[in-house]
């Protein structure tokens, strides 16, 4: 089910989502966007180390433990942070459509409590693509692929040039993007790809 609000349910125009040629096969991982980012970043010491592989069709799979640091209860996973595994699985999305998108909206339902040292599985997929709109749902099962749904969410992501972040992240992060030839890559991979 996606879509219970009106501004996450895809207009009649909105067309299937088209798996790019050039995505990852399935089961293939899909590397970071950024080795500084806190949900897939390796380079964060802090962050969720999400690792996402590609699906079929449109669609992703991740892994999460959820370790000590990621409390907001005693012994339970803080929502914010479950939210920010969701956000990050659908962020992985970009590289099955090869288009740079941000989350314009997020709707998160918890549905079951996730305790320290559970290993949430993610999986998002794209239900429908309007011009720059990317509509998308993901959930997070607890313990294995099958396990209990313990949170979902459907979302919006608006496609975006790469001077989104360009012209909006702050210089000094930026500047040491353009310098490393893995970022650099990544985001060619988008630009010759349209
Ligand atoms: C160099 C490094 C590169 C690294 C690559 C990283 C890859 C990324 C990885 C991802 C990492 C993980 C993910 C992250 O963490 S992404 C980080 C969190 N997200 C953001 O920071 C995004 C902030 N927001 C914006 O920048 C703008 O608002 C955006 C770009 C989203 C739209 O502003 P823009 O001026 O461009 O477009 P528009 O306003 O004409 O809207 C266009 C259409 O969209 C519709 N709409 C918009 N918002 C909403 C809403 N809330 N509910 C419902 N609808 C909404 C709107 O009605 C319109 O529809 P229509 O009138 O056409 O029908």
């Amino acid at each position: 089910m996606s879509g219970r609000t009106p501004a996450l349910t895809p207009p009649d125009s909105a067309l299937a989502p088209v798996r790019h040629p050039d995505a990852p096969a399935p089961g293939e991982p899909i590397g970071s966007h950024y080795e500084h980012c806190f949900g897939c970043g390796g380079e964060q010491p802090h962050g969720l180390h999400l690792a996402a592989k590609a699906g079929e069709g449109v669609s992703v799979t991740a892994e999460f433990l959820v370790r000590p640091e990621h409390q907001g209860a005693p012994g339970l996973a803080h929502g914010g942070l479950l939210a920010t595994a969701l956000d990050d699985t659908l962020g992985a999305l970009n590289w099955l459509l090869r288009v740079i998108s941000v989350t314009g909206r997020l709707e998160t339902d918890y549905l079951r409590p996730v305790p320290v040292g559970s290993v949430l599985h993610l999986s998002a997929e794209v239900t429908a693509v309007d011009g720059r709109k990317i509509y998308a749902t993901a959930e997070g099962r607890l313990n294995a692929p099958d396990g209990p749904v313990a949170v979902r969410a459907d979302a919006l992501f608006v496609e975006v040039k790469v001077e989104h972040f360009t012209e909006n992240g702050r210089p000094e992060e930026i500047r040491a993007a353009m310098d490393d030839p893995d970022q650099i890559r990544r985001v060619r991979a988008f630009e010759v790809n349209p």
